[in-house]
């Protein structure tokens, strides 16, 4: 953007037109510095995490969440030399978009296998971190690989994968989310919720097993208070529920009628993302298109 050309005073006939030349010019040097200020303040970063190498990131916490799940939190290692960035000198930074994923990988040379797994939101400053929710199952190679991982333990990821771009200009969005498949729409929730100028309503219908693997509950029960969030929980063991305030929880799996009645007068305008494993995926995009929304408005993750 080029500086605008400052007027001459005897430009101006001080008849009070309006627009006046030197206010206009006024207006246009405004907007020019508040560019310019806003482009020395915008750092660009170099993303160190990348989809063709494997980067180092040490386990920086972990934190236990649910029966079965955990947060751990890891950093890019700086103390190890990784792949060489070029020549570029600009600062370092996790970069991913929601509902991307990042692959971890592991095991001796001639045994490796790799996990995917969602960063969630990064909700501190930190440049240099990512964190992920970790179900672990019982009998899982990756699972019992993490288990053993303490604060300091060195792991390998490359990443970030996944093609889903939001697009803000539906009315409606109906997220239906299985277990930790909740990791994949968590952060395309909050971005959403992110955007001022978006006026999407969101709906999440969230299917758990029972009440201790509600995951991520306390952050979903946090982002209901913006205007255009609602979620329902339906377990398919409900056993010692504890219900919050104003939080809905059906004592009964997701049926078809339940989506039936949400999507009665919102099919034209609606998307809807499902995440969970195939056969939930599959399941439940049949019967989407049953209730007449567009296969081309359904996204599997
Ligand atoms: C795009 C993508 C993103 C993912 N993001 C996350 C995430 O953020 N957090 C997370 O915890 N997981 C996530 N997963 C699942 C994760 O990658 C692993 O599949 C899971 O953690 C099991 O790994 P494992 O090696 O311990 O078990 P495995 O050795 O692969 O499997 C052991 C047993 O666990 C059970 N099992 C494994 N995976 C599933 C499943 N998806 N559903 C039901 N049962 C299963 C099966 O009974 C299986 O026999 C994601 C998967 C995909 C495809």
């Amino acid at each position: 953007m080029d500086p605008p050309i400052e007027p001459l005073e005897s430009d101006c006939c001080n008849s009070g037109c309006n627009p006046c030349i030197l206010d206009i010019y006024e207006e246009q040097l405004k907007k020019y510095n508040q560019r310019k200020t806003q482009e020395k303040n915008q750092i660009v970063h170099m993303n160190c995490i990348l989809p063709t190498a494997y980067t180092v990131f040490t386990v920086n916490n972990i934190e236990p969440h649910c029966k079965d799940a955990v947060f751990i939190t890891f950093e890019y290692s700086r103390f190890i030399k990784q792949t060489d960035h070029g020549n570029d000198v600009k600062p370092l930074k996790v970069m991913f978009n929601p509902g991307q994923y990042l692959m971890l990988k592991t095991g001796p040379t001639n045994q490796e296998f790799q996990r995917p797994y969602t960063p969630l939101p990064t909700e501190n400053a930190d440049n240099l971190k990512f964190t992920v929710l970790i179900k672990l199952y019982e009998i899982g190679q990756m699972s019992s690989y993490i288990r053993k991982l303490k604060c300091g333990s060195n792991t390998v990821w490359r990443g970030p994968y996944g093609n889903f771009s939001i697009n803000y200009s539906y009315k409606h969005i109906l997220l239906i989310a299985q277990g930790v498949g909740i990791t994949s729409l968590y952060g395309i929730i909050c971005d959403i919720i992110k955007q001022e100028e978006c006026d999407s309503f969101l709906k999440l219908y969230f299917c758990c097993k029972s009440f201790d693997t509600i995951y991520l509950r306390n952050k979903l029960y946090s982002l209901q208070s913006n205007w255009n969030f609602s979620y329902e929980l339906f377990l398919s063991n409900p056993e010692n529920v504890d219900e919050k305030y104003n939080e809905t929880v059906h004592k009964a799996k997701l049926e078809v009628d339940v989506l039936k009645t949400y999507l009665k007068d919102k099919v034209d305008n609606t998307q809807v993302l499902i995440c969970g494993n195939e056969h939930f995926m599959q399941c439940f995009k049949e019967i989407v298109i049953c209730c007449k929304v567009d296969e081309k408005n359904i996204v599997l993750f």
